[in-house]
């Protein structure tokens, strides 16, 4: 059927428009006919062109079989070499955009990926994808995305074809991504060599064109803001249209061109805003082309122009396309090319060693960690983040679940922000009895007490005067006092309890609250007026256990916490334990490691740390702790949780728990001989106990 030639007429758009008419699935038909006969399509009538050729390509030239779930494993796991082809400042940077481009896609079900320009995966963002079988032996590191590995797929295809692609449901040419939407963006350096791909996937399977837009979205911003870190050495000209009522295009007016240029005036990289600016096609026709060949605009001239013009110049092209040219600085300060110029982002050792430096200088520096190697990127974000807000004066709510370091964040941004010399003063408004509030902030005359002390007090806002009033657990506050609080903030002056004079205070309020404050607001227990107020702005500080950097994170503290005990002789987590700490999902966050690290150090004898050296508590927890779905409550509950991912699968985190339970109290056995006294001791439960879980375990003495 599709090769008869009248359907074949049907353009290819035409045929993506009718997916799904009369509830016909036109690429399921297609699929099926595909494993039949192990030929593709080339009508290009029941599927997209772009199906059809990528089929066309699995089977012809990767020779890929049709019909299973999954090619086997050795073809999934390619030879894995952690961060051999991307520079770590270029993989750090994409880290962390990675990391904040999730924050937009918080409430979904999107898994984000990064791989390396082979298509092999180097980070992921889970979304619940590693809950489900085939989840799990795709979304794993190592695991080669490449449609010669897994067929077609959006990030894979993308990374192929050097565009932005998505494929939905059976448009996937291997059975196992039938269930998903996968969408792909290759993001290409200064010089257009392809630098990394970023993939995006979904259970909702009918979403890939809502996928590829956001996907593009990200990829673009993605790729300014890497060309803007990592640029090729030179002067940056950026570029915008002058004229805005020109038909331009939306990439030409989202963000503005940049374009690097060595000291001769020869073109080294631009990003696609600059090229498109430009006229140009692709990087190959302005590479290592003069200036002035590309835009008429010679070097020298630009030079001087700029000179006169202050940085900025207005500069008409061949073409007609009249642009504003700015220079970010002084062109004496041309770096000189280097002997071996940055042809892309993905191996030039020297350079990156530069943009490190300059990356360190805008970001605050985090006080020296004991020698780990660690680099905490959430914490550096939401620390520039705050550095800039302090900066402007701007208020800030710090959100995030108890334990995620929002007091530490607070310590660190007055350390690195303008008012390190001055107070930092913290009040935990949830601690506090309500009555003593109002006179621990704003202080009290002398003898405005029946009875209390001769003298008055100052009062936390005088205390933070020039400095930082730090509010903890701002959605304790009562509500009486929110309003005084409010009045405060707005006229920024105090009156003493008892007093009648007011005093002026210039306090930076930064306020922190594990509560849903806009809940709260809706409920009527937390003033709107006053959550405004604070909000100037938000930092959202993550769980423990969506962290990208979890594992390293783990490894920090346990080093941290070495080295506060003064440990002398390294210890290190075993396997087993890596494994629960891993699946763990550490409700008390960061405090919660720390506590449980500190304890399981003091018990620790050997190198390793085991099962039965973790604190009672804790492994009553992991005993008592509900799946993973019921352990997070829905969005409507009044403390900051993060959704669980549809689809996940229940029951799983219990499994493995039993496996390292019944672990646990086999070797308490062994190691007592089967003295089930000192077995139970050894694992600090009950004997009583012991039996009752040797029974559920089909467990002898
Ligand atoms: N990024 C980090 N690196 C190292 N230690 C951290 C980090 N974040 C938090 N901690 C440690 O974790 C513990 C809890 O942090 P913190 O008190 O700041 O959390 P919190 O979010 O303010 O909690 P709560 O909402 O319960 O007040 C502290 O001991 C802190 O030193």
């Amino acid at each position: 059927m599709f090769m008869h030639e009248n359907e074949q007429a049907i353009s290819g758009r035409e045929a993506e428009n009718e997916t799904g008419l009369f509830g016909v699935d036109r690429p399921g038909v297609a699929w099926d006919w595909m494993k039949q006969t192990e030929q593709a399509p080339f009508g290009a009538d029941w599927v997209r062109p772009q199906v059809a050729e990528a089929w066309s390509r699995c089977l012809e030239d990767h020779c890929l079989r049709v019909g299973v779930d999954l090619p086997a494993g050795d073809r999934l796991q390619q030879g894995f070499r952690p961060g051999s082809d991307l520079p770590e400042a270029v993989r750090t940077s994409l880290t962390v955009m990675i990391y904040k481009v999730k924050l937009f896609l918080r409430e979904t079900n999107v898994t984000l990926l990064l791989a390396d320009a082979a298509g092999t995966l180097i980070h992921v963002m889970d979304a619940g994808l590693q809950l489900c079988p085939i989840g799990r032996q795709l979304v794993r590191l190592g695991v080669n995305w490449h449609e010669a590995s897994i067929g077609n797929n959006g990030m894979g295809t993308a990374g192929l074809l050097r565009e932005p692609v998505a494929f939905e449901g059976k448009e996937h040419f291997y059975c196992g991504l039938h269930p998903f939407a996968t969408a792909g963006y290759p993001i290409t350096g200064p010089d257009g060599s392809l630098t990394a791909l970023l993939g995006a996937v979904t259970d909702r399977r009918d979403s890939s064109k809502s996928l590829l837009g956001f996907l593009r979205l990200a990829g673009y911003l993605i790729e300014a803001n890497l060309f803007e870190r990592h640029s090729p050495p030179g002067l940056m000209l950026r570029l915008r249209p002058a004229d805005m009522t020109e038909s331009l295009g939306v990439q030409e007016c989202l963000l503005d061109g940049l374009v690097s240029v060595d000291q001769s005036g020869s073109i080294l990289g631009a990003n696609r805003t600059g090229l498109l600016l430009m006229g140009a096609e692709n990087h190959d026709s302005i590479l290592h082309k003069d200036l002035s060949t590309v835009t008429g605009l010679g070097f020298g001239d630009l030079r001087a122009r700029m000179a006169t013009g202050g940085g900025t110049i207005e500069h008409t092209l061949p073409s007609g396309t009249r642009l504003i040219i700015e220079t970010d600085i002084s062109l004496s300060h041309v770096t000189p090319p280097t002997s071996c110029p940055v042809r892309n982002l993905t191996g030039d050792s020297s350079r990156s060693a530069g943009t490190r430096a300059s990356e360190r200088s805008r970001i605050p520096a985090i006080p020296a960690a004991p020698s780990s190697q660690f680099r905490d990127v959430v914490l550096e974000t939401a620390l520039y983040k705050a550095v800039g807000l302090e900066s402007r004066k701007i208020p800030i709510l710090i959100t995030g679940e108890s334990g995620v370091g929002k007091d530490y964040l607070v310590r660190q941004m007055r350390a690195s922000g303008p008012r390190s010399t001055q107070p930092l003063v913290a009040i935990n408004c949830g601690a506090i009895p309500r009555e003593l509030i109002a006179s621990e902030l704003f202080g009290y005359e002398a003898g405005s007490f029946t009875g209390a002390r001769i003298r008055g007090k100052s009062g936390k806002f005088v205390e933070a005067d020039k400095g930082i009033l730090f509010l903890d657990e701002i959605g304790d506050m009562a509500l009486d006092l929110q309003a005084t609080l409010l009045r405060v903030l707005d006229t920024s002056e105090i009156v003493p309890i008892g007093g009648a004079k007011s005093i002026p205070v210039d306090v930076h309020v930064v306020a922190a609250t594990n509560r849903n404050l806009p809940e709260s607001v809706q409920k009527g227990t937390f003033r709107r007026d006053l959550y405004y107020r604070l909000n100037g702005a938000q930092i959202w500080l993550p769980p423990l256990r969506e962290r990208p950097d979890k594992m390293k994170l783990i490894q920090h503290m346990l080093q941290i916490e070495q080295e506060a005990l003064a440990i002398s002789e390294p210890k290190q987590l075993g396997e087993e334990l890596w494994q629960i700490f891993m699946k763990h999902p550490w409700p008390g966050n960061i405090r919660e490691l720390r506590n449980v690290l500190r304890s399981s150090l003091a018990m620790t004898v050997g190198p390793d740390i085991r099962i039965t050296d973790l604190p009672p508590d804790f492994l009553d927890e992991m005993e008592h702790s509900p799946s993973r779905t019921e352990q997070m409550p829905d969005h409507g509950t009044s403390e900051y949780r993060t959704p669980e991912p549809r689809g996940s699968e229940q029951g799983t985190g219990s499994a493995v728990l039993a496996d390292w339970e019944e672990q646990a109290i086999r070797s308490a056995l062994a190691a007592s001989s089967g003295n089930i006294s000192r077995a139970a001791r050894m694992l600090s439960i009950t004997r009583a106990t012991l039996y009752h879980k040797m029974a559920r375990y089909g467990l002898k003495k």
